[in-house]
């Protein structure tokens, strides 16, 4: 079922294809002229030093920041678009969890991964509450349903997020830094959850890391952001950049391999 208005994409064609985007606050400039695509049921990690604008990708590619010049198109469709159906049926496609994790407070955690259903979908409430266990389950929180977010670990905050954010099953999914901050085992316990996502069930996921052992263990492909550059200076499987990358993306995985 998609009543998308006909000038969308069908839906399973969801690569993304970023064109000369260059992103700016006012008068400072970010990053210039990315070019890339995400491709079908990959794993992209985007990867760089602080500040080097990996977060203010993310919120173009969701369309929530405008882009100084260039364009991010689903199929054809940008979604820097003022048409608001248009872009409220692309991020309907698409799950989003932000670096905060941030769960409303004054919901159990089962009604936060419900919401997006209620908001977005005409399932019943019998169905949104099954498919909320089972996203909670997915994550390692099948347990946690009814708990009020305030009682929960950082970690597993972070994971319920991530459970809000596969609500609408999307095909497409954007993680800012879902491991920062996590203990070893339950960072492995992520990884490979976001395994499962790209090889059960063929989701593409997106995500921003530090983390330079969950990029090697999961990511298909590096998008390296160049701090002092200022544009992507890397694109490829990690394992590969780490052997022939340029010597500035070599340095920076090295320090993950050291040991
Ligand atoms: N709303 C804003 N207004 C002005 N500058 C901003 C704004 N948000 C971010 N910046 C600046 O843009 C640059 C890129 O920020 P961004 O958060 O995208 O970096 P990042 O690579 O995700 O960093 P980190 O790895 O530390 O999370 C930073 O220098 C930041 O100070």
């Amino acid at each position: 079922m998609d009543d998308a208005p006909a000038s969308l994409p069908p839906e399973h064609e969801v690569p993304v294809r970023v064109r000369g985007l260059t992103m700016a606050f006012g008068d400072r400039l970010i990053q210039r002229d990315l070019d890339f695509d995400i491709r079908q049921s990959e794993v992209l990690a985007i990867a760089g030093r602080s500040g080097c604008g990996k977060s203010t990708l993310l919120r173009h590619l969701i369309g929530l920041q405008a882009p100084a010049a260039g364009s991010v198109c689903y199929g054809e469709q940008s979604i820097h678009t003022d048409d608001e159906a248009i872009q409220a049926h692309l991020r309907r496609r698409f799950g989003v969890a932000f670096q905060s994790g941030a769960l409303w407070s004054s919901m159990t955690v089962g009604e936060n991964v419900m919401l997006p259903m209620e908001m977005f979908s005409d399932a019943s409430a019998a169905e949104r509450e099954q498919r909320a266990r089972e996203k909670l389950t997915l994550v390692g929180l099948g347990e946690q349903f009814a708990a009020e977010p305030a009682s929960l670990s950082g970690g597993m905050r972070k994971r319920a997020a991530i459970a809000r954010a596969l609500a609408l099953e999307p095909q497409l999914i954007y993680l800012d830094e879902p491991s920062a901050g996590l203990d070893p085992i339950t960072s492995a316990e992520l990884d490979d959850l976001i395994r499962r996502l790209r090889d059960e069930q063929g989701a593409t996921v997106v995500m921003v890391s530090h983390e330079l052992d969950s990029i090697f263990q999961v990511a298909d492909r590096l998008l390296f952001l160049d701090a002092e550059e200022k544009t992507m200076t890397a694109l490829d499987a990690p394992r590969a950049l780490l052997e022939h990358g340029p010597e500035s993306v070599r340095a920076f995985l090295r320090r993950g391999r050291a040991a």
